[in-house]
């Protein structure tokens, strides 16, 4: 904690982490201030089931130790919630459209400070995380522009009768997020929720508790009623709770396919609709008659982001022969350029991965390619930076395997982790059936300067979200979701608004009641 002469002087967000501006650099940051958000304030949690602890992964430091919100706790975020959404309702489109305006505005100004915990957090490096901080207003101030527009239709009946419909909000949605993008997830999932008139309780992933109370902390200095946005920390079973909560109308879920499972069977159980947001193995198809470059570069942000950690990565690199050994022989080259390091630090592109055990996770799947036949062009090892701070982070050196087969455990299964698999093919047939040929279906990515090629191919990929001589844009008018086991529902877009909204129809008699008594 900081003395209070100091803490005065901070601006708002440092001060609710309980951080000075020279502790936000790597390996100095620590959270000493609560990390529950609820009624509009950071508050204590009123019970515990049992602790977590967060680390930067960069120096393996231990950054916050907090308490997992309990049944007590979960109750009263939901409870305050269900208190704002009585207000929050009543506003109209357009009222609620400025306050979210307004918090975009704010993220804006804050960016650099929000990009920077990310960075801390999570391991990413500071240009990525800036990035995500981008999409995050952005959505924001593309919902506040939606809020206004919500609307039903008028439907004309016989003898002047008529109907007409309503959107009309939930009530209190429940948002669960992975660790790979906090702050972008939170604000995905709260943006849209809140434009339809909704209240919400968010639990970000315990490996990253941190960015998500910064975003409750704006919607609450941008004129958001206290409890609209309330932050709940922990693991499980807290996430369980929120779940099963019968005054939970709705869940919106981002992470693993069998935790992705389990949500749905507890929301089936009180008929709550979900939307899931799971992992992926997209392919990535790149034909002889692409541009290289651009298609090289394609490959490079299909798979190494975050380090890898991003659900619709395109790991299953689908090349055509003639073009095949340039193409890996300029993918190796730039791959081996990729400077990694201090994710603080303007030049670095890769940082560390999120925890020791997914590590050795990532790790384990290389070893077990190279047991079964493929071939290592590059990386794929533990890499230890010169800086002695960053002697016990979570780096390792982002990997392209070649000689990979369909049937490879690499190929088959999401490794979440920099590991590029490199597949030749033929023809655009037998490219389309490998493609398809798995039981994800997030995202899919064709390079190619034929036309007609191109559209054909997307037309026939079993995949919710499709590049066209490129990948890996996410640009928030456009909606994003998957296919088959990578999850259903989507955000972003004009579209998500159907999923944070009911409809209900408004049957008008003009005339005398018709009985049938
Ligand atoms: N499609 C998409 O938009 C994205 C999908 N993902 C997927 O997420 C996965 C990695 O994220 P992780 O955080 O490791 O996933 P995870 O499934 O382990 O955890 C995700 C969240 O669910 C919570 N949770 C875990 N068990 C729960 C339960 N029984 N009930 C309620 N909540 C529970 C966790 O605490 C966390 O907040 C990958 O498979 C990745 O592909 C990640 C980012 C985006």
């Amino acid at each position: 904690m900081l003395p209070r002469a100091g803490r005065a002087a901070l601006p708002p967000l440092l001060r609710a982490l309980g951080a000075a501006p020279a502790a936000m650099s790597t390996g100095s940051f620590v959270v000493s201030q609560p990390l529950n958000y609820r009624g509009g304030a950071r508050v204590q949690p009123a019970d515990a089931s049992g602790s977590e602890t967060a680390f930067e992964p960069a120096t393996g430091r231990v950054i916050a130790t907090f308490a997992c919100s309990g049944e007590k706790e979960v109750h009263l975020a939901v409870q305050d919630a269900k208190a704002a959404f009585k207000i929050w309702r009543q506003k109209s489109g357009l009222e609620r459209g400025r306050i979210l305006l307004e918090a975009a505005r704010i993220i804006r100004e804050r960016k650099e400070e929000i990009a920077t915990v990310e960075t801390i957090n999570n391991g990413k490096s500071i240009l990525e995380a800036r990035l995500d901080i981008d999409t995050s207003w952005q959505c924001l101030e593309y919902y506040a522009g939606l809020a206004g527009s919500m609307a039903g239709e008028h439907i004309q009946l016989p003898g002047g009768s008529f109907g007409y419909t309503r959107r009309e909000p939930l009530g209190v949605c429940v948002g669960i997020g992975a660790w790979n993008y906090p702050f972008q997830i939170a604000s995905w999932k709260s943006a849209p929720a809140l434009a339809c008139g909704n209240a919400m309780v968010f639990k970000p992933s315990p490996f990253t508790p941190v960015s998500a109370l910064l975003l409750a902390e704006i919607y609450t200095e941008a004129g958001a009623p206290p409890g609209l946005f309330n932050v709940v920390q922990g693991g499980a079973a807290t996430g369980q709770l929120l779940c099963e909560h019968r005054d939970v109308a709705k869940v919106s879920f981002t992470g693993s396919v069998p935790t992705g499972t389990k949500i749905m069977e507890m929301s089936a159980k009180g008929i709550k609709p979900v939307t899931l947001e799971l992992g992926g193995k997209s392919p990535l198809i790149i034909f002889a008659d692409c541009n290289l470059e651009n298609a090289v570069k394609g490959a490079l942000m299909a798979n190494f982001l975050t380090q890898g950690e991003v659900c619709c990565n395109g790991t299953r690199v689908f090349v055509q022969k003639e073009i095949l050994d340039k193409f890996t022989e300029q993918v190796v080259q730039q791959t081996k350029r990729i400077k990694i390091g201090d994710p603080l630090l303007e030049g670095t592109r890769m940082g560390p991965l999120i925890n020791r055990p997914h590590l050795e996770r990532v790790l384990g799947f290389v070893k077990v390619a190279k047991e079964q036949g493929a071939k290592v062009l590059c990386g794929g090892d533990l890499y230890v930076p010169e800086d002695p701070k960053l002697k016990d982070g979570y780096f390792m050196r982002p990997c392209v395997l070649s000689d990979c087969r369909d049937d490879m455990t690499c190929v088959k299964e999401e490794i979440f982790g920099p590991v590029m698999s490199i597949l030749p093919f033929d023809t655009e047939e037998e490219v389309l059936e490998r493609a398809n040929n798995t039981s994800f279906g997030l995202a899919a990515g064709v390079f190619t300067r034929d036309l007609q090629r191109a559209h054909r191919v997307v037309a026939e990929l079993q995949a919710g979200v499709c590049f066209i001589n490129n990948y890996n844009v996410s640009p928030v008018e456009l909606p994003f979701g998957g296919y088959k086991k990578s999850g259903f529902g989507r955000e972003n877009g004009r579209v998500t608004i159907e999923y944070y909204s009911q409809l209900k129809t408004v049957c008008v008699e003009m005339g005398d009641v018709e009985s049938a008594f």
